[in-house]
């Protein structure tokens, strides 16, 4: 463990992304469609036990790169590294073997669970397909899994619309967790539920991170969710990072004009009111801007930024933070 790592945390990367990009479509008729670039080179990484934070408006590249991660979708460049190897050098077959010790959570529980089968029979699935347990193991280890994640072990023969919203929740969290991943994707994993129901998902999460050692990618449009869970910030805008530090650092002083009109934006507790709406609409991302992608609704926009997209570097007054802006120096 690094003398620098929160507790729990270990120095050395679990999960590593290398200048990953993923494009989709551009084929069509005659050459015909633009392709759209929906993550361009990003660099990650993630040590066990740490959660890393991922928020920007729809359709900024956040899913894609959870994706790209959990190798459901292969890049179009770049590469991902588990505990030192590269998935697109590894066997079919460890490939397989792989897939246990990475999951992922939905947006939507309801969607993602089958309504016809037993919840019990849903999150021993990973146990079985892995062969991680017999129907007697299988069996106690559902009901471990329930009662980790606050439900009842008797409840495992129940089918999914016998459950609210927030455990339906809990339910794909521990199918998630059954086959003893280390790394999770979540991917808004509380935007469909009741604000009263959100903080208790969340804290479940970050009881479960530092139980479990979990390495957390967390999927939010929302600052404020991520600001109680995740050690680290990365903002996304239209497929690229913009701005990436400590959580503390970023929410106590945004540096990036998108990140601090994300947190403008964002209704907090303390001024549930105030939020002011970011300007203008999210750009096509087939038909992106020149230079800084945000220079169309930044505030602080001038000529230059159209000329070239600025490049991700140290902030100014604080190295363990990078944002891409060309104003980064004037507006620290
Ligand atoms: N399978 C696909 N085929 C074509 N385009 C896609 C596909 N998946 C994503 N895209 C496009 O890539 C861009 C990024 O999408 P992505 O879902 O990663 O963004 P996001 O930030 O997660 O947004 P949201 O919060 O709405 O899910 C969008 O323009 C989206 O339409």
């Amino acid at each position: 463990m690094n003398a620098l790592s929160p507790p729990g945390i270990s120095a050395a990367p679990l999960l590593r992304g290398e200048n990953l990009s993923r494009s989709f479509g551009g084929g069509g008729w005659f050459g015909r469609g633009r392709p759209i670039l929906a993550v361009r080179g990003v660099d990650l990484h993630l040590a066990r036990g740490e959660a890393l934070g991922v928020v920007g408006e729809s359709g900024c590249g956040k899913s894609t790169l959870g994706r790209l991660l959990l190798n459901l979708l292969p890049p179009t460049s770049g590469k991902v590294v588990f505990e030192g190897e590269a998935l697109d050098a590894l066997p079919a077959g460890k490939l397989r073997a792989l897939r246990r010790r990475m999951q992922m959570v939905f947006q939507d529980p309801y969607g993602s669970l089958d309504p016809r089968r037993s919840v019990g029979a849903q999150i021993a699935d990973g146990l079985l397909i892995h062969r991680m347990a017999d129907a007697t193991g299988a069996a106690a280890r559902v009901a471990e899994l329930l009662r980790q994640t606050g439900l009842e072990p008797a409840h495992a023969m129940r089918l999914p619309h016998e459950f609210s919203g927030g455990q339906r929740q809990r339910i794909a969290i521990a199918r998630a967790l059954a086959t003893r991943p280390d790394f999770i994707v979540a991917d808004e994993p509380v935007s469909a539920l009741d604000v009263s129901i959100q903080a208790q998902i969340v804290n479940l999460l970050a009881d479960l991170r530092s139980e479990l050692g979990l390495a957390l990618l967390f999927i939010s449009h929302d600052l404020h969710v991520v600001r109680h869970l995740c050690d680290r910030v990365m903002v996304m805008y239209l497929g690229r990072v913009v701005e990436q530090g400590s959580a503390a650092a970023i929410f106590a002083a945004p540096a990036h004009p998108y990140t601090r009109a994300l947190l403008e934006a964002t209704p907090s507790m303390r001024h549930p009111v105030t939020a002011a709406p970011l300007p203008g609409e999210v750009p096509s991302v087939a038909n992106p801007p020149s230079g800084c992608p945000f220079r169309t609704r930044c505030p602080a926009a001038e000529s230059r930024c159209a000329e070239a997209m600025p490049p991700l570097e140290a902030h100014p007054a604080d190295a363990s933070r990078q944002l891409a802006c060309w104003r980064a120096a004037e507006l620290a």
